[in-house]
């Protein structure tokens, strides 16, 4: 399988009054065509700015220091703005963003809404895109779709605006779709619903997901890969099967062994001793030493990079 995009050691800071933040410290991380891919990590080690990075929209205070990202072989990251937005952003890569009513415009009636979208890519009458709207709106399984095309989002459960956004996504048809936490705004049982609607994407649209999420037992049901992240590195990456049956990271083998039932997420935490380092001045040679049990000397010194131990499974330890 290809890989539909390609972060190769990818460092970025922000400038903070408080001094520069390392938020991500040359990740490496390969998506393949088609795949589920998980990443996962406590509070703060950089998922979702490593998902702000690959779609272009970062805060003004960051600063790429190096690296490159490859969307199917093209080096993204140094695209202009306008060409990004014309040739990738909506089209090629979407993003479902931790907040659904942050998406969606609230003076915009659902079918404007959908039919901006669409038109940045397509020509269409007027009657054509409001059959194409629905069609969108059905796809997600949203109840009455003609129905809901003159309502605002104001007037739709949480559960439904996450839905439209969804079916804003499928309407310019991404390739590769980033997902941050999309599910914390939603009750359990929507939760559940909205994971079906993903894992039809996956077998109806052969879309590329990366799935970022605190959820361990989200990641265990719908991806094949998952990454690890720990204080803005990549510190392992594996199918998801290797993750939960040998986890070979001292970081990923306590989340995984932390977890005592399936509703525990990585927020409930709390067996892991001491927390995340801050990252404006993070600790020196792997930056989990001083939280790991089997640290020894060199671990404090050198950074460990990412090596492959096994097919498809990459690990950064001294002690592997
Ligand atoms: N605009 C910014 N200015 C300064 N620091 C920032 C900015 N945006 C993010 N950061 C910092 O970058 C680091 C990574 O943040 P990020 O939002 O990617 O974490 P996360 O893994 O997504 O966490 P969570 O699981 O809580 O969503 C954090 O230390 C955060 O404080
Ligand atoms: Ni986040």
């Amino acid at each position: 399988m290809n890989d539909i995009l390609k972060i190769d050691n990818l460092k970025l800071s922000f400038d903070t009054e408080e001094g520069k933040v390392e938020a991500l410290d040359e990740v490496n991380l390969s998506i393949k065509e088609g795949e589920f891919h998980g990443l996962i990590g406590e509070t703060g080690c950089g998922k979702s700015v490593t998902g702000q990075t690959i779609i272009g929209l970062l805060d003004n205070n960051a600063k790429i220091e190096k690296g490159s990202i490859y969307y199917k072989g093209k080096d993204i990251l140094h695209l202009k703005e306008k060409e990004f937005q014309r040739n990738i952003r909506g089209n090629e890569i979407a993003m479902i963003f931790q907040d659904p009513s942050s998406s969606l415009n609230p003076v915009f009636t659902i079918q404007n809404q959908i039919e901006e979208v669409l038109k940045m890519y397509r020509k269409a009458s007027k009657k054509e895109f409001k059959d194409i709207v629905i069609e969108e709106l059905k796809k997600v399984k949203l109840p009455d779709a003609e129905n809901l095309l003159s309502k605002y989002p104001h007037e739709l459960s949480g559960g439904m605006k996450q839905r439209v956004m969804i079916a804003m996504m499928l309407a310019c048809s991404p390739s590769l779709l980033i997902a941050d936490e999309p599910t914390t705004a939603l009750d359990v049982s929507i939760q559940s619903q909205f994971l079906k609607v993903i894992k039809e994407l996956k077998e109806k649209f052969k879309m590329t997901i990366l799935y970022i999420t605190h959820n361990l037992a989200v990641v265990s049901e719908i991806c094949d890969t998952v990454s690890v992240m720990y204080a803005g590195r990549i510190v392992e990456t594996a199918s998801v099967h290797n993750i939960f049956k040998n986890p070979q990271h001292p970081y990923t083998n306590k989340l995984i062994h932390s977890i005592l039932g399936v509703e525990t997420t990585l927020e409930d935490l709390e067996e892991i001793p001491g927390s995340v380092p801050r990252l404006i001045n993070p600790p020196k040679g792997c930056r989990f030493h001083p939280r790991c049990e089997e640290a020894v000397d060199i671990c404090s010194k050198e950074r460990p990079y990412l090596k492959e131990i096994s097919e498809n499974h990459i690990v950064a330890c001294h002690r592997r």
